[in-house]
């Protein structure tokens, strides 16, 4: 079982956005769901769904993330707002810790390090970058309450979903309206492919440049 099946079988709705994919949950409710796009995968095929424990934690210091690993429920995704600095905020132990208590990922705007050790424990990170220099660890930082992520607010329980073209954040009292708007594109796009797929050059998609 990956982290990501955890919080899936917990809630059928997180496994389809997740199977559907960010670029489709974001274009689906057309909404300003998208993260940060500098936030990327830490190692190619990494993936994650879950409900958000955020975290605030002092520049260039990860007794925030210490403190949240041990306290964060099961099932659910750090998501850290560290300034993105370029510091080792997170590596090979704390994922250790992670798995033991089925934390599902990562989002952290900073950068991490251990990352083929955190590869090949299939932990999912996404993060600005990856950097080896040491993270202090004597500033507690805030867990549990709402923060802004690389200016993108991020509420504690709301929805993170990761994959390979970055993270988007759906907030808890809008999931039913994502996942059913996602279907819908998906599917919109699944005929549009069909149509090509059959030998049709579909016609342009044009907009009408906004106002204001
Ligand atoms: O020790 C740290 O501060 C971060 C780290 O490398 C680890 O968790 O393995
Ligand atoms: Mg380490």
């Amino acid at each position: 079982m990956t982290t990501a099946d955890i919080t899936a079988t917990a809630d059928p709705r997180l496994a389809r956005l997740l199977e559907l994919g960010t670029s489709t949950v974001y274009e689906g409710t057309g909404e300003e769901w998208w993260v940060e796009p500098s936030i990327r995968p830490a190692w190619r095929g990494a993936r994650l769904v879950g409900p958000a424990f955020p975290v605030l934690a002092g520049p260039g210091d990860n007794l925030a993330l210490q403190r949240a690993v041990r306290e964060a429920p099961s099932g659910s995704v750090l998501v850290v707002e560290a300034g993105g600095g370029r510091f080792g905020h997170w590596g090979g132990i704390l994922t250790e810790i992670a798995l033991l208590r089925e934390i599902a990922g990562l989002v952290i705007h900073g950068t991490v390090r251990d990352i083929d050790e955190i590869e090949g424990l299939g932990f999912p990170i996404f993060a600005t970058g990856i950097a080896m220099r040491h993270a202090q660890k004597t500033d507690p930082g805030v867990i549990g309450e709402p923060i802004e992520l690389a200016g993108r607010a991020v509420r504690p329980g709301d929805v993170v979903v990761a994959d390979a073209d970055g993270v988007a954040i759906v907030p808890a009292d809008r999931l039913d309206e994502a996942v059913e708007n996602a279907e819908r594109r998906f599917a919109q796009e699944r005929e549009r492919i069909a149509t090509i797929r059959s030998g049709e050059v579909p016609a342009m998609k044009v907009e009408t440049p906004a106002h204001g």
